[in-house]
């Protein structure tokens, strides 16, 4: 039996669904969603990309290859020196200030996903940590992917949330998608089929961890 990244989806179909096809994610494409959901979404997401941020360091520690080591290193710049302050621009954009991002506490749902991220890198190895961040490394690629899909997604200006599925869209998105779905497909070809199981558990706790962050998005809860 030789396994690939699709495998860890059909093992969590349900998950995956409710994961891509949130009602946050269906909201954000009809143009529906409250204003505060989004802003409390966006807040949170600060927080959890300085969390993301240290997952790749660590990823950087557990890297037993210099082509590993590179790539933690490079996932890590790209948040720390690039992503953040995009981040913050959006932020600004949407009535939400550098200060107010700083004084921020985590709500339970960052908290919980975040330290069950790094907690899974700790416990395991490299490949471990790779599926723990691949729902959000693959996920909000397909979230774009699936928003153009539907007929009731509005583009362009007429959706103020056009800009966020725009950035998941992108080539450059869209190719480091792929390139992190390889890695993993490299990887996942080798292992036994109880070393799978494993890996499915956690690629399905990170997933519903994802759910949790929609809701908490929608509920705004902290
Ligand atoms: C809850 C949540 N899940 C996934 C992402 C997407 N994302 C965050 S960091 C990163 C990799 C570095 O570019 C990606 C794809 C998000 N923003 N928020």
């Amino acid at each position: 039996m030789s396994y690939q990244f699709d495998d860890l989806k059909k093992s969590c179909p349900t998950e995956w669904r409710d994961y891509i096809e949130h009602s946050f994610v269906q909201q954000l494409g009809d143009a529906t969603l409250a204003t505060e959901a989004f802003q409390h979404y966006l807040k949170q997401d600060y927080l959890f990309l300085i969390q993301f941020a240290r997952a790749f360091a660590l990823a950087a520690y557990k890297s037993p290859t210099l082509a590993d080591l590179k790539q933690a290193k490079e996932g890590l710049e790209a948040i720390v020196d690039t992503e953040l302050d995009l981040h913050i621009s959006y932020c600004n954009e949407w009535g939400i200030s550098e200060a107010e991002l700083a004084e921020l506490p985590e709500a339970r749902a960052t908290l919980a996903y975040t330290r069950y991220v790094l907690d899974t890198g700790n416990r395991g190895d490299l490949l471990d940590l790779h599926v723990a961040l691949s729902p959000c490394m693959v996920g909000y690629g397909e979230i774009a992917n699936w928003l153009n899909s539907r007929s009731t997604t509005i583009r362009g200006d007429s959706n103020p949330y056009d800009a966020w599925i725009a950035m998941y869209e992108s080539d450059d998105f869209q190719e480091a998608m792929q390139a992190e779905v390889q890695w993993l497909n490299e990887r996942l070809a080798e292992v036994s089929p109880a070393r799978f199981e494993q890996l499915s558990r956690v690629f399905r706790d990170a997933t519903r961890l994802e759910i949790d962050f929609w809701n908490m998005g929608l509920n705004l809860s902290e």
